[in-house]
């Protein structure tokens, strides 16, 4: 599914599926909750959702829909991500908990899943290193999280849903920025095949006459 352009009046508003992967418990239902209502509260239960959010970015209005994901996980290595979410989302939110190795290693493994299924490149991905507050216990630096995300072509954060909504809001709005890039690609690609398509048309025509 891409980014589909809803117009209210004359306002065009654009709609961005965000799916949120990774591990159990590295607080991607307390990032959802602080992007959507600014707080932390510490608590989230466990229920699969999908929350919609709009906000204004440089005078176009964003429907934000966000799916909240529950990791489960496949045998050994996969760990599954549906059909049904790599279809609807135009972007992705990969989170661990930098206090949590295994996490690095569960979103190392949810990445490779996404682009042997649905091409990297077709999907934009942010990753995110979640529970800065918590640097003291740290056992996966920055610098790791930077060079999966350079080696794997996706954007990077390391934030703290428990201290700020700046950073959060931050992630989500850099995801629209890279879905909003790739749309306006896609559109500018299909143009020119457009064009190649119709000088091709016309040129054969003229070679057959
Ligand atoms: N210190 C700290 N704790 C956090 C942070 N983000 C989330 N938590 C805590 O981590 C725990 C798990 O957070 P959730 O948001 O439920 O994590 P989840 O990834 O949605 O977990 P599942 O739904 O089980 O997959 C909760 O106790 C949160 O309060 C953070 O930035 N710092």
């Amino acid at each position: 599914m891409g980014v589909q352009e809803v117009t209210e009046g004359n306002q065009p508003r654009v709609e961005v599926n965000i799916l949120l992967l990774g591990a159990h418990n590295v607080g991607k239902s307390a990032l959802t909750v602080r992007f959507l209502t600014r707080r932390f509260i510490g608590e989230y239960g466990d229920m699969e959702s999908v929350y919609s959010r709009i906000d204004t970015i440089d005078g176009q209005e964003i429907c934000f829909n966000i799916w909240d994901s529950q990791f489960t996980q496949v045998g050994e290595k996969s760990c599954s991500v549906s059909d049904k979410q790599l279809q609807w989302a135009d972007g992705m939110i990969l989170v661990y908990d930098i206090c949590d190795r295994s996490s690095f290693d569960v979103s190392l493994q949810q990445l490779q899943e996404i682009r042997r299924r649905r091409k990297l490149s077709s999907v934009p991905v942010v990753i995110v290193a979640n529970k800065r507050d918590l640097r003291r216990h740290r056992s996966v630096t920055g610098e790791e999280g930077r060079l999966l995300a350079l080696s794997q072509r996706c954007g990077f954060f390391e934030v703290s849903a428990a201290e700020t909504y700046h950073g959060v809001l931050l992630v989500f709005h850099r995801l629209v920025d890279l879905v909003r890039e790739r749309r306006a690609l896609r559109k500018s690609s299909a143009g020119v095949r457009g064009i190649v398509r119709s000088v091709s048309a016309v040129f054969g025509k003229k070679r057959a006459e």
